[in-house]
């Protein structure tokens, strides 16, 4: 190993380019910075590399797998069972390379300082940088970790053979599964089990301790009708009792909520995993750096560590592991730098999932309006009765908004159903900005489409959706209340 004589000095560092990271380097470039990221492996991190790119090819594939019936009611003409997976793998490589050198351009395009090489700090404003044979060494003003996190096996498995997938490892596999069983019910679970039964395999899933899906529990009621009709059976788990991983297949027991011991047999397992922050081969918590409990880095709303000089950003530090925070954190971390005021508010983070259809939840859920003692007004509109949602065949789900009947401000919106991840970005602008029910109802929506199945909703709270029926005890109770 060559290591470099003397230290070089940097202003401004970031260790990892994951979209924490690369946001960062991209805003902080903008608002004048000089910048330095730091990668040891691929540009676009987990997100852009196995996270949310390819997981989003596969469950975007498998919703226009699941168009072949309407379309041939369209008279376009596509044979059902005509699916090559291998051509859908290397779409997958094709986009996310053409993402990644968009980010590689984007980087050079800011005159952003890039360096590959893997991080080790050497002190609280020096650290090493190991490419092959070389060690640089550097001392920085300032550095922000974004070094991510990695998938762990569950505590409950201890050896993991091939038939046994994390993550990143379904979403890069080279055959679709002839039976998945998966274990969970987050967002990661639900979509790999939504898409690679219309990709063609058989799914089970198995909700742990009987958890519950993670929507609002109508959402949730209408995602196990959709499995049902799609033949993904669900069983709820009360207690865990083993996995046995042979060459053939994986076997799968634990007791029901009915208590009953049951036995699973598939091709394949995934289970959504344990996630652990890229921490120990830094080697920052030798210098003091104060963590959580499970292990995280302790930030303040700057996205200052305890250590003044070092920030950290996205999934290394406390709260949900999603790009969405790691991008927000990114961006208000230089902003704070920069010195300009900045504010990370995860209240109104949206709760996604790309399953078919695609669910959203927003704010507060019907039960926990109830719970903070609201008196909640709640409005349900079915897809099936708007327009749009009936002329291109995506009838199922709906839209669902909560307000405080006291006050009208809205307090959840939720949907699921064809356009609810767009329209999720408005679902999320309205709360931010705490609009009432008003807010909703005075502005125009564009007819025939799915937002007006949003103005049924909110216009449905007082019994006026003109697209459906007439609810009479509703009715009454709004006008007297
Ligand atoms: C299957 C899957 C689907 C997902 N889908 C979504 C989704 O739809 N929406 C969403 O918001 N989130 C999603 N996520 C979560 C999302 O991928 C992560 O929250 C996000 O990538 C975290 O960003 P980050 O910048 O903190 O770190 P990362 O993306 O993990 O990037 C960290 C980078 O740091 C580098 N690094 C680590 N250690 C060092 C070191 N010592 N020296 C130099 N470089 C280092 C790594 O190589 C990596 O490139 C998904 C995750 C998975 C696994
Ligand atoms: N020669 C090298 O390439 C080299 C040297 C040291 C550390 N490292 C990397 O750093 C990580 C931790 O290293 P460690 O456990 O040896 O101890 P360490 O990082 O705690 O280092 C101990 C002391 O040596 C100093 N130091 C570290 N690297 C130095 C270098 N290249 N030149 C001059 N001073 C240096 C540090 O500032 C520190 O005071 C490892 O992952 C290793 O790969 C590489």
């Amino acid at each position: 190993m060559v290591v470099g004589e003397i230290s070089q000095e940097r202003n401004l560092l970031i260790i990892g380019g994951g979209p924490g990271g690369y946001s960062a380097a991209i805003r902080g470039a903008q608002l004048g910075l000089s910048i330095t990221l730091i990668e040891q492996a691929d540009i676009g991190g987990v997100c852009l590399n196995e996270g949310c790119i390819p997981s989003k090819i596969v469950t975007h594939a498998a919703a226009k797998r699941t168009e072949i019936t309407h379309l041939q009611e369209l008279g376009i003409g596509i044979p059902e069972n005509q699916f090559d997976f291998k051509k859908l793998l290397s779409y997958k490589d094709r986009v996310i390379n053409q993402l990644r050198s968009g980010v590689e351009s984007l980087c050079k395009e800011n005159k952003i300082e890039m360096i590959r090489g893997k991080v080790t700090f050497l002190a609280t404003d020096k650290i090493g940088v190991e490419n092959g044979h070389q060690f640089d060494i550097y001392e920085f003003q300032q550095v922000i970790i974004a070094t991510g996190s990695t998938a762990v096996m569950p505590p409950f498995l201890i050896e993991k053979g091939e038939r046994i997938l994390l993550p990143h490892e379904l979403f890069a596999i080279e055959e679709v599964p002839d039976h998945l069983i998966v274990r969970g019910s987050d967002y990661i679970a639900l979509e790999a089990a939504s898409s690679f039964a219309a990709l063609g395999a058989k799914v089970s899933v198995v909700i742990e301790n009987k958890a519950d899906f993670p929507f609002d529990e109508s959402v949730n009621k209408e995602l196990s009708r959709l499995f049902k009709k799609r033949k993904i059976k669900v069983h709820k788990e009360l207690q865990f009792i083993s996995t046995n991983e042979t060459k053939d297949g994986i076997t799968m027991t634990f007791l029901t909520d009915k208590n009953v011991e049951e036995t699973i047999c598939g091709s394949h397992l995934f289970v959504s995993g344990t996630r652990i922050p890229n921490l120990e081969p830094l080697g920052i918590s030798r210098f003091g750096i104060d963590l959580t409990d499970e292990g995280f880095i302790k930030v303040d709303g700057n996205m200052q560590t305890s250590l003044p000089a070092i920030y950290a950003i996205g999934d290394v530090t406390e709260g949900p592991m999603l790009a969405i925070k790691a991008i927000k954190q990114g961006k208000a971390a230089v902003a704070s730098i920069a010195g300009q005021q900045t504010e990370v508010d995860l209240t109104f983070m949206p709760v996604v999932a790309h399953t078919i259809p695609p669910a959203v939840s927003v704010g507060l859920t019907e039960q926990s309006a109830r719970e903070y003692g609201l008196v909640v007004r709640a409005s349900q509109f079915a897809l099936g009765s708007n327009g749009y949602a009936t002329l291109s065949g995506k009838k199922d789900g709906f839209i669902k908004v909560i307000s405080d009947a006291t006050t009208e401000i809205i307090q959840g919106i939720h949907m699921i159903g064809e356009g609810a991840i767009e329209l999720s970005g408005s679902f999320v602008q309205l709360l931010e900005m705490a609009a009432r029910e008003e807010d909703l109802k005075f502005p125009l929506y564009a007819h025939p489409g799915i937002s007006e199945g949003f103005l049924e909703a909110v216009e449905g709270m007082v019994g006026q959706a003109i697209h459906a029926a007439p609810v009479k005890e509703k009715r009454q109770s709004i006008i007297f209340k």
